[in-house]
């Protein structure tokens, strides 16, 4: 299948559980939950999303025909001389909507620990080392085990205690981004205080100006 990438850069995993680990993003085009469009986005399913997953246009974007363009693609943006910690991050946009085993196939033969952060509204295929979920209020998640669930936090409706049970060997809660973003921070400090099942996950490419 063809891939559609919106961007590619090399820089730190900003968030979570790896965050400070150097990292290539690959941000795939497209969503699920969002058409990307801002006169879409009151009425979407994800209503916060802080990225431009539009199109082919970006650093490093464009279409990929085959699964080893893409590799080689991603490959290159490694550093040559240190190959040991290879470390690819799959996003976008939904990753899941075009992540397929070729592509894993292709990423471990070319070195690469293979890491996703997805919606969890589509079933993750073998083979993705890490995977990171970040559930949206108003969908229906149906990826209950991972590595880390990452929860934007506030979202209307939202009750922390539906993720509690699920099985994550670690449990964040971001603030979400925007306007409210200092208040977000604070009620996320304040929630793991008060329930320390929960770790604070920060932005920090965003507070330290890196991709
Ligand atoms: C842009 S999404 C792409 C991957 C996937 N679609 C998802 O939602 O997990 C990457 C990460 O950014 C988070 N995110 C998006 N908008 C945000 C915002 N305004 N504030 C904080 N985190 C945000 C998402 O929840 C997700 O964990
Ligand atoms: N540095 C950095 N870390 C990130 N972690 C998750 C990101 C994403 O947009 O999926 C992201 C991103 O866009 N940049
Ligand atoms: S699901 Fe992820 S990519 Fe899609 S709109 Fe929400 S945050 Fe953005
Ligand atoms: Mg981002």
């Amino acid at each position: 299948m063809t891939y559609s990438i919106k961007e590619m850069f090399y820089t730190l995993q900003g968030e979570g559980a790896h965050a400070g680990r150097p990292a290539v993003f690959c941000r795939f085009s497209g969503c699920n939950l969002w058409t990307g469009r801002e006169s879409d986005r009151a009425d979407a399913i994800c209503r916060f999303c802080d990225t431009d997953f539009v199109g082919t246009d970006g650093e490093g974007g464009g279409k990929f025909a085959t699964p080893a363009l893409l590799a080689a693609a991603i490959d290159g943006l490694w550093p040559s001389s240190y190959t040991a910690s290879k470390y690819v991050v799959f996003t976008g946009g939904e990753p899941l909507l075009q992540l397929d085993a070729p592509l894993i196939d292709a990423m471990h033969a070319a070195g690469f620990t293979i890491a996703i952060e997805t919606n969890g509204t589509i079933a993750v295929p073998p083979g993705v080392d890490w995977i990171c979920v970040s559930p949206k209020v108003g969908s229906k998640l149906v990826v209950g085990k991972g590595n880390e669930l990452k929860v934007v936090i506030p979202q209307l409706g939202q009750d922390l205690a539906d993720y509690e049970a699920l099985d994550f060997d670690n449990f964040f809660v971001q603030p979400m981004d925007g306007p409210l973003a200092a208040f977000n921070t604070t009620l996320a400090i304040d929630t793991c205080k008060a329930n320390p099942k929960w770790k604070l996950s920060l932005q920090t490419h965003k507070l330290l100006n890196i991709p």
